[in-house]
């Protein structure tokens, strides 16, 4: 069992992959870094021979089949809202510190805090219209209207928010915050 599970959520091109890979690198071999989202792609690119770093990375390769996982991805939840979360755990490391970088919903939250109880923080990493767009979001039909970007829109319950627009928070401030939630925790 982990110490404490941090959970990041944020909408499209609000920096969770960067802060959560430079929170990776400030705190070593005492955190692993996890992903609902791996299951996903590594299903994705095993059915569709495609390139599973490419989809893993942050440029526009996923974005092709993005809608295409999310809708798969969806009919799996209907079953099992916890499906790809498990998979997810089942494959960690025995670490301290878990950082989930990718939830998206409401059931995600959900399933950690039936699973994990107190050991969960709420981490919401937010970034203006404006950064966002010259990070190279732009709106998709079925994408940015779903619950996969929009189920947390009206959830308050974080242990932290990070403003990650442009000229806001500098990394080194928002690293400094979320080591005080661990040490705290
Ligand atoms: N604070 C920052 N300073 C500079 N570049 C940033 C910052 N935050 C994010 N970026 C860049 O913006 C792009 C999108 O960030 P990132 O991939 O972390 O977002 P994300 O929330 O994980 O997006 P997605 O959900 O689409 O995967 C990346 O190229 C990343 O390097
Ligand atoms: C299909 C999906 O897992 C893609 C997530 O990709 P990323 O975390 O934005 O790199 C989104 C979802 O599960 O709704």
């Amino acid at each position: 069992m982990p110490q404490v599970i941090l959970l990041f959520s944020g909408k499209r091109k609000s920096g969770k992959d960067f802060i959560t890979t430079h929170l990776q690198k400030l705190l070593g071999d005492r955190c692993e870094v996890l992903k609902i989202s791996q299951p996903i792609k590594s299903h994705w690119a095993k059915e569709k021979n495609l390139n599973l770093n490419e989809l893993l990375g942050d440029g526009f390769y996923k974005e092709q089949y993005r809608l295409d996982m999310i809708n798969w991805s969806e009919k799996m939840r209907a079953k099992d809202y916890g499906y790809f979360c498990k998979i997810a755990t089942d494959n960690a490391l025995e670490k301290p510190i878990w950082i989930v970088s990718d939830i998206r919903r409401k059931t995600d939250i959900r399933w950690f805090n039936e699973t994990y109880g107190n050991l969960i923080r709420n981490i919401r990493i937010y970034a203006d219209d404006e950064t966002r767009d010259n990070r190279g979001y732009e709106f998709k039909s079925g994408v940015d209207d779903v619950a996969s970007e929009c189920d947390l829109d009206d959830y308050n319950e974080w242990d932290l928010v990070i403003d990650n627009s442009n000229g806001k928070q500098d990394i080194e401030d928002q690293l400094s915050s979320i080591i005080r939630l661990v040490a705290n925790s």
